[in-house]
């Protein structure tokens, strides 16, 4: 929204660049300044802080490391009454930008800058300012561990932002609370979050659910029909699974992100979409990075900002925590008594490896509490599937993983009379990431 009152600083040491982004600003804004030193910072500052700084990184002649610009991120939020940074890069400088975002910047504009987008994000920084903005909220995503705190830090500086996200990790490590939470900090909030399972989606009606179809356009085209990307419009879309997406599928999804438009079947006209997207994937990055399997253009739209979530062999420290929270969350819902757990149990429970992460754990506090019967939990109340003692060597080889990942699967299989779903349940996988599994081990 146009502020007539905020003020904007612009520091640039390029004339052009400066007079160009005061020239689009100074049409809604009321005072833009500009500066193209550094040095000159604390008289400009004790005229006033601005509202906002737009902030080029590096200032003196030949250097790209972005160092005089991090300083002065630094300076800048040190003030008692910080202004809103963002971030002038260049297009190759997404490392920098991400590192200026950890350190408190608000957001980042790649140059050559689109003018809506320079424009759209010093909005957002003006209203975040102005309190509109909802708090970031990250409560459901427990986890205090050193690892859990930077994903946490992540989130808190990337949602204020526009930038895509990727999150990575194993199934069940909570790739898509980290998403919700993303979207909740933002200043999408109030708009829809909307997660689309990509793996499940059959490649023959990809296009209609996604981009949606007019009547008559194919044989069961009843009626109009909106597909996710409008059903999400102003908000946020979370692609979940995307490293499962076909590779014809790929090129459509990336032709629908490069033009922020999407026809739909049987449309003759594109019609605009404003989605962040979040997406998801538990594939190794080395496995995205593989052309074979993911399109590096559709990749690079998609990974702007990379957040890694450590499976729960990682941080460990989190694990008391999870358990005394789901194991109280299902007494209260099945009305059983509060028990604790038996001596020594606390140990291995936390020694143990969790294939399946905290899905598993969940599912594992769940049977604990409706088959337990003793006074306290117990280790086998859990019916863990793999010997708590199966913790992987420190430094063990991939392989050493994978079989042992094939032997959980194979036992959980067992146990579950070869019941996929109820297999899936015991290894806390969806029923399509087992199945997957189960491919790639010959089970
Ligand atoms: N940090 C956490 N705190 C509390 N609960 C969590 C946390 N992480 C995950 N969970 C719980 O674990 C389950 C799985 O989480 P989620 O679906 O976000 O994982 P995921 O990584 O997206 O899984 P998948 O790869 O299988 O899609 C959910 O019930 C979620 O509430």
């Amino acid at each position: 929204m146009p502020d007539s009152t905020a003020r904007i600083l612009i520091l640039d040491d390029d004339p052009d660049v400066a007079c160009a982004a005061q020239m689009l600003l100074r049409r809604r804004h009321g005072a833009v300044t500009t500066l193209d030193d550094p040095a000159r910072l604390a008289p400009a500052l004790a005229a006033g802080v601005p509202d906002v700084v737009l902030l080029d990184l590096n200032f003196t002649p030949g250097r790209v490391d972005g160092g005089e610009g991090l300083a002065v991120l630094d300076r800048l939020r040190a003030l008692a009454q910080p202004p809103a940074v963002i971030v002038l890069t260049a297009y190759a400088d997404v490392p920098l930008a991400v590192e200026a975002l950890k350190r408190g910047a608000t957001d980042f504009i790649t140059k050559p800058w689109d003018n809506a987008r320079l424009l759209a994000a010093v909005d957002a920084a003006l209203a975040r300012r102005a309190g509109s903005k909802p708090a970031a909220s990250t409560d459901c995503l427990m986890g205090d561990s050193p690892a859990m705190r930077d994903v946490k830090a992540m989130i808190a500086s990337v949602a204020p932002t526009e930038a895509n996200v990727m999150v990575l990790g194993e199934n069940g490590v909570g790739k898509e609370l980290v998403a919700r939470a993303i979207h909740a900090a933002s200043r999408r909030a109030a708009a829809t979050f909307l997660a689309v399972d990509m793996g499940a989606l059959p490649e023959a009606t990809f296009e209609s659910e996604l981009f949606g179809h007019r009547r008559g356009s194919f044989t069961d085209a009843k009626a109009d029909r909106a597909g996710r990307f409008q059903a999400a419009q102003g908000g946020t879309l979370f692609l979940d699974e995307i490293g499962n997406l076909a590779l014809g599928a790929q090129a459509k999804l990336l032709t629908v992100l490069e033009r922020r438009q999407v026809t739909p079947l049987g449309a003759d006209r594109p019609e605009p979409i404003d989605v962040r997207i979040v997406s998801a994937t538990n594939l190794d990055e080395a496995r995205m990075f593989d052309a074979a399997v993911f399109r590096t253009d559709l990749l690079f739209r998609l990974n702007t900002i990379v957040i890694r979530v450590p499976s729960l062999r990682e941080r460990q420290g989190d694990i008391p925590g999870l358990l005394h929270h789901y194991l109280s969350l299902y007494e209260q819902q099945y009305g059983r008594p509060v028990r604790e757990l038996a001596p020594g149990a606390l140990d291995r429970l936390v020694a143990y490896d969790w294939p399946g992460n905290v899905r598993a754990l969940r599912h594992a506090c769940e049977r604990a509490v409706i088959l337990g019967s003793r006074p306290d939990y117990h280790v086998d109340d859990f019916r863990l599937v793999a010997p708590a003692s199966a913790v992987a060597p420190a430094g063990g080889a991939d392989f050493k993983l994978g079989a042992l990942e094939r032997d959980t699967i194979a036992a959980a299989m067992a146990q579950a009379g070869g019941n996929i779903s109820l297999a899936a349940r015991l290894l806390g996988l969806s029923r399509a990431a087992l199945y997957r599994k189960l491919g790639k081990h010959g089970i």
